[in-house]
């Protein structure tokens, strides 16, 4: 397997990044609190340690036997997992970063020609319809056919992004085919039949996938200070699985079980997962969706490309009946993914999306 090459810089010229009174920005810095920026309210964070990643979250190799088990095992334990051996092939993945670095790379006006996200498009720090905010610029989009088509955002479908088009198709599609390969053996390590079960859902050609690419800036600014700035705030993801891949710099956090935040070391050759809030609803609990949230780097830039499979909009979210032992009851009460996207878009990004669900 060859090893990808770490994207350039981006130049920070063409970011609007910048704090309108740096000196305002350093004393708070050094009072931990929040960044004074007249528009935006960016939370700081107590950086982790150098060094200190968390090596104890599950990896699956997805060549070797009794990955279901182990999958099953990491989704009630983490709701979070790291795939390697998953036979993408490297190329793929570095086509799209190539494409994405050159999109973020281009003059803002540029890239504001779609945006704002409403809710797909270029955004850059506002994160969602109420408030949330963040140190990234992102481009969001819904995958509306199979193969892949994206007449959600009009830039695509131009013959200028041709190149664009076609690393996103290659590599949305491999994704994809991931997630079923996932979900199946969720299910199989479950002993739940059909073995499709949780993947026809998100496979139908009605689902609800969406994608995004996330930027992060570095933030030189906090050098030698002991906070970091948020780049993505914490939050669960609401479709029922998450698979991202990030370049070389770190940054994603989970949260575990017990509330602590752990640092996840970056591997540009693999993917992770994240279990969904729909995910734990059709397994009534026994999966957890995780709480996470990404902090900015100083000194790199964070490129980062997720693919969120869901479920037909009209489907209704609720335990598998196969799952249920006997007695067992729902915890939550019945829903459509579109009443519960609904909810999820009146809500910030902290928000416990799940709880009104809740019997
Ligand atoms: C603050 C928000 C952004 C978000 C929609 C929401 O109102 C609450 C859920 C957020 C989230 C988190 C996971 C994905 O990145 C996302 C696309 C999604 O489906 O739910 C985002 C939404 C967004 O950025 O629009
Ligand atoms: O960019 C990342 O690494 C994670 C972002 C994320 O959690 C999201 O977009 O939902
Ligand atoms: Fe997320």
């Amino acid at each position: 397997m060859h090893h990808l090459e770490s994207p350039p810089l981006l130049p920070s010229s063409h970011n609007q990044f910048h704090f309108q009174n740096s000196s305002v920005l350093l004393s708070f810095l050094q009072a931990m609190v929040v960044v004074a920026n007249p528009v935006d309210q960016i939370s700081l964070v107590r950086s982790p340690k150098p060094g200190a990643y968390f090596s104890g979250f599950p990896v699956i190799n997805l060549g070797e036997p009794g990955s279901a088990a182990a999958i099953v095992k990491a989704c009630q334990e983490f709701g979070f997992f790291k795939v390697i051996n998953h036979g993408i092939p490297t190329d793929l993945m570095a086509n799209l970063e190539k494409e994405a670095v050159k999109y973020f790379s281009l003059p803002q006006v540029e890239k504001e020609r779609s945006g704002p996200p409403n809710p797909f498009g270029y955004g850059n720090k506002r994160i969602g319809p109420n408030g949330d905010v963040g140190w990234v610029e992102y481009l969001l989009f819904a995958i509306t056919s199979k193969p892949v088509s994206y007449t959600s955002l009009a830039f695509l479908r131009e013959p200028s992004s041709s190149s664009f088009r076609s690393a996103l198709n290659e590599y949305i599609s491999a994704v994809r085919n991931l997630a079923s390969e996932l979900l199946e053996l969720m299910a199989e390590g479950l002993k739940i039949e059909p073995r499709n079960a949780f993947s026809k859902l998100v496979m139908d050609e009605k689902s609800d996938e969406i994608f995004r690419l996330n930027h992060y800036p570095p933030c030189p600014l906090l050098q030698g200070l002991s906070c970091s700035l948020t780049g993505f705030g914490e939050h669960t993801d609401p479709q029922v699985i998450s698979v991202l891949r990030s370049n070389d710099t770190q940054g994603l956090q989970i949260a575990l079980r017990d509330g602590s935040w752990v640092s996840v070391p970056s591997d540009q050759e693999s993917f992770f997962i994240n279990v969904g809030d729909s995910l734990q609803v059709m397994t009534n609990g026994r999966f957890k969706s995780v709480k996470h949230r990404v902090l900015a780097n100083r000194l790199k830039s964070r490129v980062s490309m997720i693919y969120f499979g869901g479920v037909p909009q009209t489907e209704t979210i609720a335990p598998l009946a196969q799952l249920m032992g006997e007695g067992e009851q729902s915890l939550y009460r019945e829903f459509t993914w579109e009443e519960y996207k609904k909810a999820a878009y009146k809500s910030r990004l902290a928000d416990n999306r799940l709880g009104q669900f809740e019997k």
